[in-house]
């Protein structure tokens, strides 16, 4: 589904700033995989995710998405097979449009259609996905997103994500900006989701429990590689301890002072 051959980006190549963001990466994802993606700040994540999206071309490499060599592509062409949610909630959603509209607006773009009046029928359809939320929202169908609160914005972006069905779905610490209570909801409306649409995604969290407890591999960055793969039972397995001896051991380096300790 997702192949990525020999990835590598560096930025201010030549200069005392040169950085070897993404140094050689090597990944397969076969169709309906969840992976989690952990590793230290400055660890290249958000690279890789901006790499598979098509923010940046790199230097040298491969990237092909559903069997298609996308390593050119532009971003906006990527953009209708691939899903992306950040940490700032603001970024998913149309703030000054409605519910009813933002998610009307994904589904037009999946429709492939520059205009989408909204009938009866798919407003019913949409209050139905926002009941399935649990948050309340169904009743709120004519709010404007940018009124919501984070959490409740980072839903509605995952229901357009769900709504748009892309081959891909890129979550970049989409829960880190909420408070604990409401990040677990997210989380769970997330697994939901995944699970019910069965959506090939990559997530990337600095919480170890949740990247060990969601979906079903959990790969580790550092340094512009991934220095660590894990699945099955070798997963089900793992501790947070395990996973920070193994770091230690393959990056020989310390935790020390890095956000992943905080949900220890
Ligand atoms: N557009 C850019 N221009 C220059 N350097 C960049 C750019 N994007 C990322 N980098 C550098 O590449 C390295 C990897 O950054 P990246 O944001 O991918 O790390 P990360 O693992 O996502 O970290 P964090 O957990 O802190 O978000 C860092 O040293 C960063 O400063």
């Amino acid at each position: 589904m997702l192949e990525l051959r020999e990835v590598r980006k560096t930025f201010y190549p030549g200069t005392p700033n040169e950085k070897k963001a993404l140094n050689g990466i090597e990944l397969h994802l076969d169709a309906g995989e969840f992976v989690t993606v952990i590793g230290s700040n400055g660890a290249g994540k958000s690279t890789l995710f901006n790499a598979i999206g098509g923010a940046f071309l790199i230097d040298s490499g491969v990237i092909q998405l559903d069997g298609r060599n996308i390593t050119s592509m532009k971003e906006y062409k990527r953009a209708f097979d691939i899903g992306r949610l950040f940490q700032d909630t603001m970024k998913g959603t149309a703030p000054n449009m409605t519910i009813e509209e933002n998610l009307a607006l994904a589904y037009t773009r999946k429709a492939g259609r520059s205009f989408f009046a909204v009938n009866k029928r798919d407003k019913e359809y949409f209050r139905d996905l926002v009941k399935k939320l649990g948050l309340g929202l169904e009743d709120r169908m004519r709010t404007k997103v940018g009124q919501l609160s984070g959490g409740q914005r980072q839903a509605v972006s995952l229901l357009m994500a769900a709504i748009a069905q892309p081959k891909l779905l890129l979550l970049d610490e989409h829960t880190a900006a909420l408070d604990p209570a409401t990040a677990e909801k997210v989380l769970r409306i997330t697994e939901d989701m995944i699970q019910k649409d069965k959506i090939t995604t990559m997530m990337i969290t600095h919480d170890i429990q949740a990247a060990l407890r969601l979906g079903n591999r959990t790969v580790m960055m550092d340094e512009g590689r991934i220095i660590f793969d894990i699945s099955g039972k070798e997963r089900e397995e793992m501790t947070v301890e395990k996973l920070m001896e193994c770091y230690e051991k393959n990056s020989r380096k310390k935790l020390e002072n890095d956000r992943m300790l905080l949900h220890r």
